[in-house]
């Protein structure tokens, strides 16, 4: 489908189940391949990104059983990668990528790490130079410091030397590094020197899960000093939370329609993924918020007031500011999102993105550095407009709900789900009753 109108919502009460949690399938589906024994997760997301972890690692000599159905994955735990050469494709997954990069590291063959002309745009080089002082090998055939990547793996070459880790563009080198840490010869030191730990809350996710495949890792000094163990992972059952990014639409959604009230199940205080909190932005905004260990309900009453604009430092959920930027539409006063540079290097450049869209919709968007400030528009009225997308999966999920407050907003090339949730839309229509 070219293009998909979408439809405004009356008030509505809803609950919702989104799919599985990107990050920790992700993270839990290399942990398993590298525990010994066999893993067996549920819950686990089923889309382009979690394709490639999936389709990488079996390319690399592990044994998956895959049901999606079922939406469980059994993993046979190998250690080190087992294949002698191997192709990896990661699309524009992030976290494929980078991980995988890591763990080719401790292979003893030759690898090529390849995606999407838009992964080749997207930097790797911080966490390249890192695995070398380790003593990879590492070729990029392509523009330096971008995939596509050679690795030739001669894991006995590797060192546990202490890494000293500036202020990174991704948190996602520092993740993959503590991930293959325990394989090293003597587990790894990490020292973040950087003014600031970039996207915290996933490395706290990492050492988490890491810990939960029973390696337990230090953390010091607001997590500027990171010590993993030399050990082994243990394989583990686990049932992966539903994606707490991906139930931040959903939440907005009742933010933005007056009168209605939206739960998310399986995704509540006891929740490892930091954009849980993007429930407190709300809060802030006007909106009525009833936490649980493990669900949430958004609640915005009909009492004639608006949502309020607010001035918020997002570095800690950059996933976050395309959900928040479209709920700004409806506020009043500004919002600014602050501290967000790295927008820049996802899945398109997110800052442009956000400023071109956000501005046919009528809103007055100005960004300055790692700011960027929303305007609505001073009718109230949002302008009706076909949003382009950018093959970026949170620019059609966060439209949409504009779209749901007010009439008129078209979402171009809405497949583009399909990187983290290709059944939104029609999750989405769930909330119509
Ligand atoms: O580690 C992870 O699972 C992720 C880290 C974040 O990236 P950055 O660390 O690049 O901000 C986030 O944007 C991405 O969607 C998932
Ligand atoms: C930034 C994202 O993805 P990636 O894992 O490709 O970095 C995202 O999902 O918003």
């Amino acid at each position: 489908m070219d293009a998909l109108l979408i439809e405004p919502l009356e008030p509505f009460t809803a609950s919702v189940l989104v799919p599985g949690s990107k990050s920790l399938s992700n993270r839990a589906l290399v942990l398993a391949a590298l525990a010994q024994g066999r893993s067996e997760l549920s819950g686990v997301l089923f889309s382009d990104d979690s394709r490639a972890m999936m389709d990488g690692l079996v390319a690399l000599g592990y044994g998956l059983e895959i049901d999606e159905e079922a939406a469980t994955v059994a993993v046979e735990g190998r250690g080190r990668p087992p294949a002698a050469e191997a192709e990896l494709f990661c699309g524009n997954a992030g976290t494929a990528m980078r991980f995988l990069a890591a763990l080719c590291c401790l292979g003893a063959g030759s690898y090529r790490l390849d995606g999407i002309q838009r992964m080749r745009e997207r930097p790797i080089g911080e966490l390249v130079d890192q695995l070398r002082v380790l003593g990879a090998d590492i070729a990029y055939e392509g523009e330096e410091g971008f995939p596509p990547l050679r690795i030739e793996g001669a894991p006995l070459d590797l060192e546990s030397v202490r890494l000293k880790i500036g202020t990174t563009l991704s948190s996602q080198y520092v993740s993959a590094l503590l991930q293959i840490g325990p394989y090293l010869p003597e587990g790894l030191e990490v020292e973040m020197v950087g003014e600031e730990i970039t996207s915290l809350p996933y490395l706290k996710m990492t050492l988490k899960l890491m810990r939960q495949f029973r390696v337990k890792s230090e953390a010091h000094r607001g997590y500027r000093a990171l010590i993993v163990p030399k050990k082994r992972y243990r394989a583990q059952k686990m049932a992966i939370e539903p994606d707490a990014s991906n139930a931040s639409y959903f939440l907005a959604a009742a933010a933005v329609v007056p009168g209605s009230r939206c739960t998310v199940e399986g995704l509540g205080s006891n929740s490892v993924q930091g954009d849980m909190r993007f429930c407190e932005l709300l809060g802030r905004m006007g909106c009525e918020v009833d936490q649980h260990l493990d669900r949430t309900t958004v609640w915005r009453p009909d009492d004639g007031r608006k949502l309020r604009g607010l001035s918020v430092d997002l570095n800690a959920m950059p996933d976050m500011a395309q959900t928040l930027a479209v709920v700004a539409l409806f506020a009043e006063g500004p919002t600014t999102i602050a501290n967000v540079g790295n927008l820049r290097v996802k899945e398109t450049d997110r800052m442009e993105a956000l400023r071109v869209e956000l501005t046919k919709l009528g809103a007055s968007v100005g960004v300055v550095g790692d700011d960027l400030t929303i305007r609505p528009p001073e009718s109230g009225r949002i302008t009706p407009a076909a949003i382009d997308t950018y093959d970026d999966h949170r620019m059609a999920m966060a439209f949409a709900v504009a779209g749901l407050a007010q009439p008129g907003v078209t979402i171009n090339d809405p497949g583009c789900v399909n990187k983290t949730f290709p059944r939104f839309f029609e999750v989405l229509e769930t909330l119509r009753g």
